[in-house]
């Protein structure tokens, strides 16, 4: 089917916001940078990027009739927590497995920012000591089994719903929503930057992009900044989810491997722990934009932006659009970092 042949379930009050980041522009002196903003989108308990997924998986929730979105993350997760949103605003239960998968010792890790927004949304959501993977987790599988065993109806959703089937639709629509913007703000984004570390926010991205491409002739360039620190699991992921979703939505062909690029340099050693550029960039957006970051994932895709326009990797006529895909309510359990 052609993307806009299958059922979306509209969770954002419309369009994500997109806005010329001028200052930061003006400090890194090289490309003009923008930001289409996936942080202020929906009302649904902070959104994100996984609003955007869950209207495509949306329509097969209500078809299934189930009754519990069963989804994983780190304690943390940005994921999870818009997975209780949903589940909320669909009168549906949460079960949530939130795995320790950041070595982050700091007592208020698993009570503040997203699991406490799980918890006050009604979610079951229920800490497990196994680290950080991005792979099918047997934790995952046990819920499921767990809460069909207690009479439910459970519908999977794996982390970040990026194994799931219909995972990358919602940033191939994310590309058509670019492509309209441009129209109405007169301006051409030949660069874009996203945070990759499930994979399928840039992997829909990639299939949504080639489709316009198809469409009008005009290339783009897609640069995944990884976060997982796990570089050849993520960029294997991206590339098969891509491929995948290029070829749910009819795109005719297959995807060229300079299309999916997946860069590293700004995870540091480990997921979800900042490193300096980390810590620099968040400074950057916060200061110059009053754009705020997150430790884990649009910090570190903010410093590759940073460093990739600064180092001209990204010519000086660029215009770059920064993908913020959300993050913040994580901030509070990292409040160390700034005390
Ligand atoms: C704010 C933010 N930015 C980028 C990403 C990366 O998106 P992908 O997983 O689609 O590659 C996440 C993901 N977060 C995960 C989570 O459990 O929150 C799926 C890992 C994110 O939350």
């Amino acid at each position: 089917m052609k993307l806009h042949d299958f059922p979306r379930h509209p969770l954002t009050f419309g369009p994500s916001p997109v806005h010329h980041l001028a200052r930061l522009s003006m400090h890194l002196g090289g490309a003009q940078v923008w930001a289409k903003r996936e942080d202020v989108s929906s009302g649904l308990a902070y959104g994100g990027n996984k609003v955007r997924k869950l209207e495509y998986i949306v329509p097969d929730v209500l078809a299934s009739g189930a009754d519990t979105l069963v989804s994983i993350g780190g304690y943390q997760s940005n994921h999870t927590r818009q997975v209780a949103a949903v589940a909320a605003h669909l009168g549906l239960k949460a079960r949530l497995v939130q795995e320790k998968w950041v070595p982050w010792e700091d007592p208020t890790n698993d009570k503040v920012g997203n699991i406490l927004l799980s918890r006050m949304m009604g979610a079951d959501s229920r800490l497990d000591d196994a680290g950080f993977d991005i792979g099918i987790r047997d934790s995952w599988k046990t819920a499921l089994q767990e809460v069909e065993d207690a009479g439910g109806v459970p519908y999977p959703i794996p982390a970040g719903a990026s194994e799931h089937p219909l995972g990358g639709l919602g940033f191939a629509n994310w590309a058509f929503e670019v492509a309209e913007q441009e129209k109405q703000l007169g301006v051409f984004f030949d660069t874009i930057i996203v945070c990759t570390v499930t994979g399928s926010t840039h992997a829909g991205m990639i299939a949504g992009f080639a489709a316009l491409e198809y469409l009008t002739g005009v290339r783009r360039r897609v640069i995944g900044i990884d976060a997982s620190a796990t570089l050849e699991k993520t960029r294997d992921q991206v590339a098969r989810i891509a491929r995948s979703t290029a070829s749910l939505i009819e795109l005719g062909r297959d995807l060229r491997d300079d299309e999916i690029e997946v860069l590293e340099g700004w995870a540091g050693d480990l997921y979800g722990i900042p490193v300096e550029s980390t810590m620099a960039a968040m400074a950057l957006g916060a200061q110059l934009e009053a754009m705020i970051t997150d430790p884990v994932y649009e910090g570190k895709s903010l410093a590759g932006l940073v460093d990739l326009v600064r180092s001209r990797d990204i010519p000086q006529d660029s215009t770059v659009l920064y993908a913020h895909l959300g993050g913040q309510p994580a901030i509070n359990a990292y409040w160390r970092l700034w005390n």
